[in-house]
């Protein structure tokens, strides 16, 4: 029988020799990046890479130890490709960041839109974030919202983008794609939803509930309890409440924020109807210009990969190799691209670290459209 010592004496001496190589292999990389920055070539050379590991697969008759020369030439690549970019960003050599870091973002004097009504979610947001007596006006969408602060009429928008029941917002998501408008901050409000109606009307009188889709998935439990009523979506919460007051119609309830009640001087017929009672929305701010303050401290950024496997896993790897702590990963379909899908991180970071820039050098360069959607 093998004596157990001396077999690992065995393993030892070959993995000292491993990391010798391994260092004097580096080294040889980090030249290479040299001569990369000379001439302005790029990091990844993909065709280069597939015909090495072509290349070692070949040197083995083991069906077995060729697939583990593959995984283990991929991550020695991968490891070399992130030294280069650790020597570009020391070099400068940051690519298109173009985020200007600002002292004062000019949320004292702002002017602010939301979407929806007075009594909105979202006003509510935007008051807790900016204070009772900010400037601000209302529009019907969220991209109308987006155009705002695009064309200048509005210095910040709030828009929600994800709630703790019901998920994310889809369509922010996609309008940070279109829009060239960034994340400069992020306000998180309790949704307390309740059921409301004309002064005077009773429980047992409606016939009709108004509310935006998300607020009737939050009070699905409740809703199911009265299968008789008609249950109308609408684009907003404190919309179906001026609806209500608007009609006056004793039959006719909304479910919006206890705010909007308050507001239009509806009744309360039924109040914490939320299924989850943590229930809450995160909102973004949203601006028109690349800035982040010094404190700053999530950064969002998205990209889209190619339908190869291992793609996904490549890229969240400069993230663990930068020691960078990844917060939140959505994806969202690739229009006209069935079963393709550009991907959506966050991790916290501040965007004049050099971890945080090695990391995002290395996602732009192997990623496709790889775009930072703000630093808050
Ligand atoms: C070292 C290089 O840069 C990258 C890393 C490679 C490697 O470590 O073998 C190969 C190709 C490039 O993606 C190079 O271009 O040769």
């Amino acid at each position: 029988m093998d004596d157990l010592l001396e077999l690992r004496q065995g393993i030892d001496e070959i993995d000292r020799q491993i990391v010798e190589l391994f260092e004097k292999r580096m080294e040889i990389s980090s030249r290479v990046a040299g001569y990369k920055i000379q001439t302005g070539k790029k990091i990844l050379d993909k065709g280069r890479e597939e015909e090495k590991i072509r290349a070692l697969k070949q040197m083995t008759d083991d069906d077995f130890n060729r697939h583990g020369i593959e995984e283990l030439f991929k991550q020695i690549m991968s490891m070399s490709r992130k030294l280069q970019y650790r020597l570009l960003a020391e070099k400068g050599v940051t690519g298109r960041l173009a985020f200007t870091q600002v002292e004062n973002m000019g949320f004292d004097h702002a002017r602010v839109v939301f979407q929806g009504t007075d009594g909105a979610y979202s006003q509510r947001a935007m008051e807790t974030f900016f204070g009772e007596g900010v400037s601000s006006f209302h529009v019907d969408t969220w991209r109308d919202a987006m155009v705002a602060i695009q064309e200048g009429m509005a210095d910040f928008a709030v828009l929600p983008i994800e709630n703790s029941t019901a998920g994310i917002v889809s369509e922010v998501y996609d309008l940070l794609v279109e829009f060239d408008n960034y994340i400069v901050g992020e306000q998180i409000i309790r949704i307390e939803n309740a059921l409301m109606g004309l002064k005077g009307a009773e429980l047992a009188d409606i016939r009709t509930v108004y509310s935006h889709p998300q607020a009737l998935m939050q009070s699905s439990r409740f809703l199911a309890e009265h299968r008789d009523w008609q249950i109308m979506s609408i684009r907003n919460t404190a919309v179906a409440a001026k609806k209500v007051v608007d009609e006056q119609d004793k039959t006719q309830a909304a479910i919006a924020g206890k705010h909007a009640a308050k507001y239009y001087g509806l009744h309360i017929l039924k109040d914490s109807l939320n299924d989850d009672k943590s229930n809450s929305t995160r909102f973004i701010v949203v601006t028109n210009q690349k800035i982040y303050r010094k404190e700053a401290k999530k950064v969002s950024i998205c990209f889209e990969l190619p339908h190869e496997s291992g793609s996904l896993f490549n890229i969240l790897s400069h993230f663990i190799y930068n020691n960078l702590n990844m917060t939140k990963i959505e994806s969202r379909p690739l229009e006209g691209r069935n079963w393709e899908y550009r991907f959506f991180v966050d991790f916290e970071g501040n965007l004049s670290g050099s971890s945080e820039k090695n990391a995002l050098r290395g996602i732009a360069e192997e990623a496709i459209n790889m775009r930072i959607l703000g630093n808050y």
